[in-house]
């Protein structure tokens, strides 16, 4: 199966510039908080695997909001890029690089990004197929000058990345600016009081901010 994210997958993500990271506490909360995202122009989401209802969430964004491209974060067991998929994830991510999880995703066919932070994930990464890598925690790391210093040597394989960690409204612009940069995401979008309140004007609201910023530096 091709593990990969196909080209049109590749495309949304780099149209949609932001990934908005979610941690959904309530399954009913998943369609007002996706509707409310998609409202602002962000179309593309990263559930992450760190509450139990995330998989409940994700099923009913698929039903509910098809044209959402819903992902799936936090896979850290091979059994859970299975349940992801199962329940209708189009991507999978992690915040780490775990080679028995990434043959698993390219077994089933799940597009994967592993989470990598240094040259030596980046080519366990490459060597295992990976092409989009999550480069995170972004902004602890170094940011943007630590990622085009370990970037550089493998730029000529095609390697892309989504920066996630620390990244935010006063960064955005200058990490889509990077060639290397696909897309980049962040929990910032969807923050936890908002989702608490039901504050979805709210929420539509800083999604509308990162799209203009995404269509300012990506016109
Ligand atoms: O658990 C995972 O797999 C993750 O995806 C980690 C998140 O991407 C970051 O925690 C987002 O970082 P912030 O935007 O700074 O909150």
């Amino acid at each position: 199966m091709e593990p990969a994210f196909s080209d049109d997958l590749l495309l949304h993500l780099r149209r949609n510039g932001v990934i908005a990271v979610l941690m959904i506490d309530r399954v009913e909360d998943a369609v007002p908080l996706a509707r409310a995202l998609l409202a602002g122009g962000v179309t593309a989401i990263e559930l992450t695997l760190r509450t139990p209802s995330a998989l409940d969430s994700l099923r009913r964004i698929h039903d509910e909001v098809p044209e959402m491209v819903t992902g799936v974060g936090t896979i850290l067991t091979p059994q859970q890029a299975n349940e992801a998929l199962e329940a209708g994830a189009s991507f999978g991510v992690a915040p780490g690089m775990n080679p028995r999880v990434v043959a698993e995703a390219r077994r089933i066919g799940l597009p994967f990004a592993p989470g990598v932070c240094t040259p030596t994930d980046i080519e366990l990464a490459v060597e295992a197929g990976c092409k989009l890598l999550k480069f995170f925690p972004s902004e602890p790391s170094g940011g943007l000058p630590y990622l085009r210093t370990i970037s550089a040597p493998f730029m000529h394989l095609g390697v892309q990345f989504i920066p996630l960690g620390g990244v935010g409204p006063a960064n955005a612009a200058q990490y889509l600016k990077e060639p290397s940069v696909l897309a980049l995401g962040g929990s910032w979008l969807a923050p936890k009081d908002l989702i608490a309140k039901g504050d979805w004007a709210a929420i539509t609201q800083l999604a509308r901010e990162a799209s203009e910023i995404v269509k300012q530096v990506r016109p």
